[in-house]
């Protein structure tokens, strides 16, 4: 498939660094979660970052939310650099326990952004009717967080996330806690959403496979601390992708033997 590339929701990271004081203090020196990270992801992309537990993936995600601020470098959505959260940019965790509102329905959790941008009702309804559809909830539209599963909990999420129509979805291990069959079937839907809308996707994973089902590049990171973009893999591979195919495996191989090779393992 031809991407489309979106200029403004292009993400431009050069020489970002992140250390906490509190770290510094009690070591005496800078101790740099992420050094000198160089990344370019072009709007419109589907793009995986893969590494091992604890090298400042989540850190490099919410930097590019805005939820945490650099300690130095550049950081950039179109020509605006980042320093706080924006509309144009939303995130999807891999807990939607913490996200969703337990006293209100799957539809007005969805339509929550919505409503507070004084969207008129029957506008709301329509972008909640679709996305809640989009992502297989229709018929529990009235359900409350607590009568639904993981999965569907994590639908909700993901539709709420998308009725807002953010240029960036920012996903960090958003399947991680589901069970084998729930996660494939997110996969699909999330892979099949990204393809109608174009949106540029930063997805975190521990898992090759994931990343290579879904992603158009694949980053890895290196270990920590310090740790940066070690390696960036093409997935040369037509969407929907088979786990099956030789091609598919070959680069899990590639993908595979480079965590054995790296100092600290595979991935966690
Ligand atoms: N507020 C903080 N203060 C000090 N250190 C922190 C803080 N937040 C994260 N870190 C450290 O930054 C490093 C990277 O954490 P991060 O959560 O970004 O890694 P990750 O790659 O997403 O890990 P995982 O895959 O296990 O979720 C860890 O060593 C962590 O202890």
């Amino acid at each position: 498939m031809a991407l489309a590339t979106f200029p403004a929701n292009t993400i431009t990271i050069e020489r970002l660094n992140k250390s906490y004081a509190e770290t510094a203090k009690k070591s005496g020196n800078v101790h740099y979660i992420i050094q000198d990270v160089d990344l370019v992801v072009k709007g419109g992309e589907f793009f995986v970052l893969l590494g091992p537990s604890g090298c400042g993936k989540s850190t490099l995600l919410n930097m590019i939310a805005g939820f945490v601020s650099k300690t130095g470098g550049r950081l950039q959505v179109g020509d605006v650099e980042v320093d706080k959260p924006g509309r144009d940019r939303a995130v999807v965790f891999q807990q939607a326990d913490s996200s969703l509102f337990p006293w209100l329905t799957v539809r007005q959790n969805v339509e929550f952004g919505l409503k507070m941008k004084k969207m008129p009702k029957p506008q709301r309804r329509e972008i909640s009717d679709r996305f809640i559809g989009m992502v297989g909830l229709a018929g529990h539209e009235g359900k409350f967080p607590r009568e639904l599963s993981g999965g569907m909990k994590q639908r909700v999420q993901l539709a709420r996330v998308l009725a807002n129509d953010p240029a960036i979805l920012l996903m960090d291990e958003p399947f991680g806690a589901l069970d084998a069959m729930t996660r494939r079937t997110m996969q699909k839907e999330l892979s099949g959403i990204w393809q109608a809308t174009n949106k540029t996707v930063i997805f975190v994973t521990h898992d090759i496979q994931e990343a290579i089902l879904l992603g158009g590049r694949i980053a890895i990171m290196s270990p920590g601390p310090s740790s940066r973009i070690a390696h960036i893999y093409e997935v040369p591979l037509a969407y929907p992708r088979d786990a099956a195919a030789p091609e598919f495996y070959s680069l899990y191989q590639t993908i595979q033997a480079h965590f054995d090779e790296t100092e600290g393992g595979g991935t966690a």
